[in-house]
């Protein structure tokens, strides 16, 4: 399973190409607001949620993700050394590798100790909408997969209502010859006229993930939005439709990064805290 601690390659180069540095979020000059606020959110959640006896760890998709394996890093070759990490994607995967971390698979362990993922956003029952970096199949086999899901996010993450902020729609992964017959469905049987196949930017045509599959996006008004599940089960009955981006009763704590250098947690019994940033 685990590579020797020689093995490892103790570089995880930050998005400066500069080794990781031990900065406290709050401190660090380099980064804006924005991305403070998920450096915050997800050395939090690490310092929270990775406990010493853990050795099988999910490590989600996007763009708050580097983050937790930033603080990951920063635990040191020994601590990591009998610990399997495993991706959510091809970019978690990368991520993994280039930070020296031991690599397995959700098939060689269906059992994990903890997942951290971002999510695109998350209700004040902690359902979330993720697939915005169309990887929400393997993040939810990942999330269902784990003892402990934990969410991270930057502030604008933080809604009452599922599709408040986050406007493109549910994420939907289909497979590619019934793309069409799902938006038909979405049109005109579920009640979403705008839904559209994902296109892929510097690619012509749409975009294939990690699975070889579409995505289809789909916005609903907010009193479907209010009722996440019920949405969630309406469209994974659709026939040609692989997973929904919408995550119901997965997570146990999301935790946001906020503007003023605080991170607010929520927990899914309904305990919400503010904290203090992490120390170095
Ligand atoms: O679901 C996802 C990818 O499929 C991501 O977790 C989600 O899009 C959040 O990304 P970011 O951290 O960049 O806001």
């Amino acid at each position: 399973m685990a590579s020797p601690a020689s093995q490892i390659r103790p570089m995880f180069l930050s998005r400066y190409g500069q080794p990781a540095k031990l900065v406290s979020p709050i401190q660090d000059q380099n980064l804006s607001v924005l991305e403070k606020s998920k450096q915050l959110a997800a050395w939090t959640a690490v310092d929270h949620h990775v406990k010493s006896e853990h050795r099988v760890i999910g490590i989600g998709s996007g763009s708050t993700v580097p983050y937790v394996v930033e603080r990951i890093v920063q635990l040191g070759a020994e601590a990591n050394q009998e610990r399997v990490f495993i991706p959510t994607g091809f970019q978690s995967k990368q991520l993994i590798v280039s930070s020296g971390l031991n690599l397995g698979d959700v098939d060689e362990y269906p059992t994990i100790d903890v997942t951290l993922d971002g999510a695109d956003e998350v209700d004040r029952e902690l359902n979330c909408i993720k697939g915005g970096g169309a990887c929400h199949l393997r993040e939810k086999v990942l999330a269902e997969a784990a003892n402990t899901f934990i969410l991270v996010a930057d502030y604008r993450k933080n809604v009452e209502y599922l599709g408040t902020n986050f406007t493109p729609g549910i994420p939907i992964e289909v497979v590619p010859f019934a793309y069409a017959k799902v938006l038909q469905n979405l049109h005109h049987i579920l009640g979403s006229p705008k839904a559209e196949l994902r296109m892929a930017v510097k690619k012509a045509g749409p975009v294939v993930t990690d699975n070889g599959n579409f995505v289809i996006d789909a916005p609903f008004d907010l009193e479907v939005m209010k009722k996440p599940y019920t949405i969630m089960a309406q469209i994974k009955m659709l026939t040609g439709v692989v997973e929904v981006g919408v995550f119901c009763n997965m997570a146990k704590a999301a935790y946001f990064g906020n503007e003023d250098g605080s991170v607010t947690i929520r927990w899914n019994d309904g305990r919400v805290e503010q904290v203090a940033a992490p120390s170095q």
